[in-house]
């Protein structure tokens, strides 16, 4: 997949394609539809498919650095979730006071006519773009026809009689519904980052926790959780996570922090996935180590029981096959 940071960086050869445009927060299975849509299109018209979303999202940049609003995704998640759909391009356009600025006539004629040359663009019928959202759906339409394109609208995808959205999803995992919000997503929420190093408290409590920093981002999962973790060359391993700011111990920043179950091994600078399978309880400030060491040994107990009754297996390390002594 090719990523292209900003209109400045369009080349004439990026002219020609089959485009939608939006936040993508999630890639969720209303998403899927689109790129389906967009796939079909790729296949008619022998055109790259182009995704072309924003950074920051609009409603940050709207709601102002004080009160971010919580997103599913960090970019650099999104494009993996593109990537492993196989989307050929994404341009991500920086939302700033600029874009904001921009007529909706200069939008429609300089970036997605003349720079982009789209010849197929699917967009939700209440899309709204340009200076104080003067452009909509109907200007598009209106555009397409004069240069040839087709604008389509994305049909909402429903489920269990209701559209599924990011801000469904994004409600499903604040009340703990997990399993509702994998649903949706068409598979469990994760969030990727690496190991780094934290205060090397966990081990002295016998639950060592792989820290993974989230980068300043308002999370939409918060407490505690079974997880299985993805990555470090180990095949996926089930696991308890607290994602928080470890009253208990004093923390600062909000963290994830991954004690696998039965794991021993070094995860120091390791690039991770953590699959959020189910929730557990709400993060607490403990009055010592020793009630956070028993509120865990619990929390392992509940994520053991909800693996088992699953089927889901936790690997052993002590069974892992080893490399010989030469190598
Ligand atoms: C399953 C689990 C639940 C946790 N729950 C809490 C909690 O409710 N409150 C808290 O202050 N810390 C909690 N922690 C502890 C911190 O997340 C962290 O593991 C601990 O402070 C050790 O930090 P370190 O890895 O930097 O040494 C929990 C950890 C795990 C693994
Ligand atoms: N079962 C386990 N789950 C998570 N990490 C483990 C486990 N066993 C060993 N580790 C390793 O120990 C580190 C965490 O130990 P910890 O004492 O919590 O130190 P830190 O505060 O640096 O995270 C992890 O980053 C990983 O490399």
């Amino acid at each position: 997949m090719e990523l292209i940071r900003g209109q400045h960086n369009l080349r004439p050869w990026h002219r020609g394609c089959v485009a939608t445009i939006g936040n993508f927060d999630g890639v969720h299975l209303g998403h899927r539809v689109i790129l389906d849509q967009l796939t079909r299109q790729m296949a008619r018209l022998r055109l790259p498919r182009m995704v072309i979303t924003f950074e920051p999202q609009p409603q940050e940049f709207f709601a102002g650095p004080t009160a971010p609003p919580a997103r599913l995704m960090r970019l650099r998640e999104k494009l993996l979730a593109l990537d492993g759909l196989g989307i050929e391009r994404v341009l991500c356009l920086k939302f700033d006071h600029q874009l904001a600025a921009m007529p909706a006539s200069d939008f429609i004629n300089e970036l997605l006519v003349n720079r982009l040359g789209i010849r197929y663009l699917v967009v939700g019928d209440d899309f709204r773009f340009g200076h104080r959202r003067a452009g909509d759906f109907a200007m598009l339409v209106a555009a397409g026809q004069r240069h040839g394109f087709e604008v389509v609208d994305t049909h909402s995808y429903i489920l269990d009689d209701q559209r599924v959205s990011s801000t469904r999803t994004r409600e499903a995992l604040a009340h703990g519904d997990l399993e509702a919000a994998a649903r949706l997503l068409g598979r469990p929420y994760d969030m990727c980052g690496r190991v780094a190093h934290g205060d090397q408290i966990g081990r002295t409590i016998g639950f060592p926790t792989a820290n993974i920093h989230l980068l300043r981002r308002v999370t939409p999962v918060y407490g505690v959780y079974a997880v299985v973790m993805s990555g470090a060359g180990l095949q996926p391993w089930p696991g308890v996570a607290n994602v928080g700011r470890r009253p208990t111990v004093r923390g600062i920043r909000q963290q994830l922090e991954v004690h696998l179950l039965d794991f021993r091994g070094d995860l120091y600078g390791q690039q991770v996935k953590v699959d959020f399978m189910h929730y557990i309880r709400p993060e607490q400030r403990f009055e010592s180590l020793m009630a956070l060491q028993a509120q865990i040994q619990r929390d392992t107990h509940t994520a053991r029981s909800y693996f088992s009754a699953r089927g889901i297996v936790i690997p052993d390390t002590h069974h892992r096959p080893l490399l010989p002594e030469a190598f």
